[in-house]
């Protein structure tokens, strides 16, 4: 969106992010889960034409009608999410964000981004820089990749989509914070994730807190 606004005697161009509208439902479906012992069971959702063109999915366990859905925007991680890599912190976060969701109502957002937007195999290339020294920021610029290359605003489309435009976030990421609330999203409290750390990804949460601005707690090296 431009906006066109005048400052002195001269016209002045300011583009600001566009609120993100909301997409079509494309199908909702009901999730039974191994790990639902008789409790609700989730929604699934998938859409029509998000803006960034990927299948990312909405997992919703709605709550109390008087709270703020707990809002998970989780960044797909095969080798953390599925395999259970001790590299990062991925499986137990999205475990977490699951066990918290069901109990106190909300979306889980599993958001297609692997190796946080460079793809999976761009990933693998970095993760072997980093077996050589690099950290997963100087890796990902060795290979000419951005450091970072997600967006957020597929997210809040889905969001809006839903229904949904005031939310408790889980994540120690302020950029995610930013690139909701650009898109219109209220984002009421950050609820941080725990810390999982162990010997594996010891280096990377710690990158991740001086190079990368993340809010974790005390990142403590493991025995
Ligand atoms: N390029 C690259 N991606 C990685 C690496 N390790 C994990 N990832 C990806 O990083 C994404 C998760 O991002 P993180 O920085 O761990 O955490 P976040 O999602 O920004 O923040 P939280 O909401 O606090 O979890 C996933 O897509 C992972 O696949 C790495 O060394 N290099
Ligand atoms: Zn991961």
């Amino acid at each position: 969106m431009v906006n066109m606004s005048t400052a002195g005697d001269g016209a002045v161009l300011q583009v600001v992010a566009a609120p993100a509208e909301n997409v079509p439902i494309r199908q909702r479906i009901t999730l039974p889960l191994w790990s639902s012992n008789g409790a609700q069971e989730p929604h699934l959702y998938s859409f029509d034409a998000l803006c960034d063109g990927a299948e990312h999915l909405a997992v919703h366990w709605p709550g109390p009608e008087d709270s703020v859905p707990l809002v998970r925007m989780h960044s797909e991680c095969l080798t953390g999410d599925v395999l259970g890599s001790a590299r990062c912190d991925c499986g137990p976060q999205l475990n977490e964000a699951i066990e918290l969701i069901r109990a106190q109502g909300g979306v889980l957002l599993y958001l297609r981004q692997e190796g946080r937007g460079i793809g999976l195999y761009n990933k693998i290339d970095a993760y072997a820089l980093q077996e050589q020294g690099l950290d997963t920021v100087d890796a990902n610029l060795s290979l000419d990749m951005p450091v970072d290359a997600r967006r957020y605003d597929a997210a809040a489309q889905m969001l809006h989509s839903l229904g949904i435009t005031r939310i408790r976030l889980l994540t120690n990421n302020p950029e995610k914070i930013a690139g909701l609330r650009e898109c219109g999203i209220e984002v009421t409290e950050r609820v941080p994730t725990t810390s999982f750390v162990n010997a594996d990804n010891f280096g990377y949460l710690r990158t991740k807190v001086t190079r990368l601005g993340h809010q974790l707690g005390p990142v403590e090296a493991q025995e």
